[in-house]
């Protein structure tokens, strides 16, 4: 592996060309800024260099800071460990240096990497690189100068729409609003931008301080308004989250007083931001979601993932039409098979009309469309299974029909063909129990919609082989969703976790706490949604289907009432017939429903619950409270068990799977937030007043009792023995 360090090599030019080395990435590490600041001086001090090219080992100039540091300031408060970059690196050493600098870009320049460019004379790049200030997905500001010199290069709307939505755009976007200077081939790449380093320093080309520009502001009324706008769009996008806002005060600064003002407040936020709870929870997830890339005995065994040529996708109703549009988006070809040419034609067209979808909203472009369509065939036999690698069965939850369509798979495909189910309640053991190809039958769990739900549950059994796992990893990779790995159980690990959400809400209903208010609780916690409107939007049949399941698999923990059941029996099914707790008209936004107080009036009634007959009193916090603190200790269970390898797996489920949100961290992390005392308290008082329902577990008491994070699985050594990982 290559050494973290700063390379520097002089030409007979007179150009030096500086290059940061710091694989993966090249993460501005510590050591790299000071290697940067060492360079720098050295070439500043030497009579035989005349300008710098600063590039970028490994094909890419840098993906920012390194964010292993903002980890660390998180754990132990300490500020100092970030370096003084913004001023002294990037205004003093390069951007006021009397030698210019040309930035020479390949691969990536990100965050921390585009602002040490933005501070050089003139940037060119290869045609791909992509460019970006992702830094607000991180819960910080750009700290470098990002605020001040993007808006000074591409104008205050381009650079907002990049800072306010970590959006990044490849090079050719950034040369039309003037980020990038030049785009050349890599092969030209370094000699261009040399001569370019030379032409400024013997005034042949201009030499130009982003920072000291102010043509591409507008007039101070113009840039005012849009910084005006953007606030209202803030509001509206990120109502929970500080940096937004701070990046438009910062820019505002800029704009008011000039730019170096602006770096000065930019620093500033910057560091005060490093210390919220909000960056904490989004550099946590970050690393979370990487982390679910490394599964022992999988990913560090030296196999190799086998290319995955063709799919076949067995049923077209929703998931399985989500499947496979999400397979050909990703040039994976498939071949979709129905039972009769019916519900094929249906298949195919939701396939359809899930690319049309996104033509529409511009994400997809109609020759992108058009070559996904060409990739799919649809089929009414298992004659084509003999050339498909891999098999994801999508029909109904019915035991006895999956059984025999593996029994089926099993003589239809190649014995190398991987046989998944996207089951999401079904013990798979049960699924391949009529074959003999345990060891590559496994779930390839997807969240509805298919095609845009990032979250992909990898479910394997016992039996499951290492190389099928790798193997669905890779093309889950591929097609754009984030593969965790989770242990066979009902639910698997996110539905398992969050089945408390739904029931917890319905208790409190019947507890005697208003529909709307729990929603609105929930809401603005910063879930997309209430767990009413959720249920409205999915449809009862889904909550109907699982409730015998769950009530079987966690018996004694589960609250049932008939509210779903009279519901239905009221003519409502929720958003599919525009009737359920709210009213759904066309191009509206969904109305509170007063008339289903009846239903739930009759409901309490069914099911008795409410101590004394009377309904309980609570404040929003305790409704928030009731409700995931039953989430957070069946996390416990489903952590213990070890159904899930590490707790940040949950974490990063509970983001993409359920729409936790994501700047608290994820569940488990959220939780440790707020300790596990005080959560296995307030259960337990719940427990004694109100039922089993709330009841801590043997896990959550022990973190209790020894004053630990829910995050520490392995204590005592017991998530290792009992782990099936
Ligand atoms: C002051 C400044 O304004 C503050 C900053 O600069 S904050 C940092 C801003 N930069 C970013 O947010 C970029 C974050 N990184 C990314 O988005 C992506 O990693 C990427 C687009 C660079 C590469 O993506 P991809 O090729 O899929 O690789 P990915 O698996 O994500 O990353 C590879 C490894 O690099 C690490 N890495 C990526 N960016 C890193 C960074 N900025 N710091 C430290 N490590 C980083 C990842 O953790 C991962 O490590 P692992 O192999 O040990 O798990």
């Amino acid at each position: 592996m290559a050494a973290v360090r700063v390379t520097m090599e002089i030409g007979s030019d007179g150009v030096a060309v500086i290059t940061i080395c710091n694989p993966p990435v090249n993460a501005l590490a510590p050591s790299i800024i000071a290697g940067l600041k060492e360079k720098y001086t050295e070439a500043m001090n030497r009579s035989d260099v005349k300008a710098i090219v600063l590039t970028g080992d490994g094909g890419k100039f840098s993906g920012g800071f390194d964010i292993n540091v903002f980890t660390e300031i998180h754990k132990t408060g300490n500020l100092s460990l970030l370096p003084d970059v913004s001023v002294e690196l990037v205004v003093n050493t390069i951007e006021d240096a009397p030698k210019p600098s040309v930035a020479a870009i390949q691969g990536l320049a990100l965050g921390g990497g585009l602002e040490i460019a933005m501070g050089c004379h003139a940037r060119v790049s290869t045609p791909e690189a992509q460019l970006g200030l992702p830094e607000l997905s991180l819960g910080v500001i750009p700290g470098f100068g990002g605020t001040q010199r993007l808006p000074r290069l591409v104008g205050l709307p381009k650079a907002l729409d990049m800072m306010l939505q970590s959006k990044s755009i490849i090079a050719k976007e950034g040369e039309k609003y003037g980020l990038i200077d030049a785009i050349v081939s890599p092969e030209d790449l370094l000699k261009i931008s040399r001569c370019w380093a030379l032409d400024i320093a013997e005034r042949r080309k201009p030499w130009i301080s982003s920072l000291r520009r102010t043509d591409r502001l507008g007039s101070l009324s113009e840039a005012h308004e849009i910084l005006k706008a953007a606030r209202q769009q803030v509001n509206r996008i990120a109502p929970n989250m500080p940096q937004h806002k701070e990046c438009l005060d910062s820019v505002e600064e800029g704009v008011n007083f000039g730019g170096y003002a602006g770096v000065l407040k930019e620093a500033k936020v910057f560091k005060e931001l490093v210390l919220s709870s909000t960056s904490r929870g989004l550099v946590h997830v970050f690393f979370a979601q990487r982390a679910t890339s490394k599964v022992h005995s999988v990913t560090d065994v030296g196999l190799r993932p086998r290319k995955i040529k063709r799919v076949a996708v067995i049923g077209g109703g929703l998931m399985g039409s989500g499947i496979a549009t999400a397979l050909i988006l990703s040039n994976t070809p498939v071949i979709l098979k129905e039972i009769d040419s019916n519900l094929l034609q249906k298949g195919l067209k939701m396939i359809r009309a899930n690319l049309e979808g996104l033509v529409k909203k511009g994400s997809l472009t109609q020759d992108k469309m058009n070559k996904a369509l060409s990739l799919l065939k649809g089929v009414l036999d298992y004659s084509e299974f003999k050339h498909v690698d891999m098999v994801i069965e999508a029909v109904i939850e019915k035991v006895s029909l999956k059984q025999s369509i593996f029994a089926d798979l099993e003589k239809a495909c190649p014995p190398h063909c991987i046989l998944a189910s996207n089951t999401s309640t079904i013990d798979l053991n049960i699924v391949g129990e009529k074959t003999r190809s345990q060891d590559r039958i496994i779930g390839a769990h997807f969240f509805s919609p298919a095609h845009v739900m990032p979250l992909l549950e990898i479910v394997r059994t016992d039996k499951t082989s290492p190389q099928v796992m790798l193997d669905l990893m890779t093309i889950g990779k591929a097609i754009r969703k984030v593969p965790v790995v989770v242990g066979n159980c009902t639910g698997f690990a996110v539905n398992r976790t969050f089945f408390p959400y739904t029931q917890g809400a319905q208790l409190l209903v019947h507890l005697g706490v208003d529909v709307f208010r729990i929603d609105r609780v929930i809401s603005s916690f910063g879930m997309p949604m209430g767990p009413f409107q959720l249920q409205d939007v999915a449809g009862y049949g889904v909550a109907l289907a699982v409730k015998d399941i769950y009530d079987s698999a966690f018996r004694g923990r589960t609250f049932q009432s008939q509210l779903v059941e009279l519901m239905v029996k009221s003519g409502r099914n929720g958003k599919n017939n525009g009737k359920g707790y709210y009213i759904y008209e066309k191009g509206q936004k969904p109305k509170p429903d007063p008339s289903v107080q009846a239903i739930i009036e009759e409901s309490r009634r069914l099911a008795n619950v409410m101590p004394g007959g009377k309904p309980i009193t609570i404040n929003d916090q305790e409704v928030l409270e009731m409700i995931f603190f039953p989430v957070v200790n069946e996390a416990c269970r489903v952590t213990d068990e070890g159904v899930v390898i590490r707790a940040s797996d949950l974490d990063i489920s509970s983001v993409l799977g359920m729409g936790f949100p994501r700047y608290r961290g994820g569940i488990i992390f959220w939780a440790d937030t707020i300790g596990s005392g005080y959560i296995y308290a307030k259960l337990n008082k719940w427990a004694n007043s109100y039922g089993n329902f709330f009841k801590p577990s043997a896990y959550l008491e022990e973190r209790a009792t020894k004053g630990l994070p829910l995050s520490m699985v392995n204590v005592s050594g017991s998530q290792q023995s009992r782990s099936r990982m």
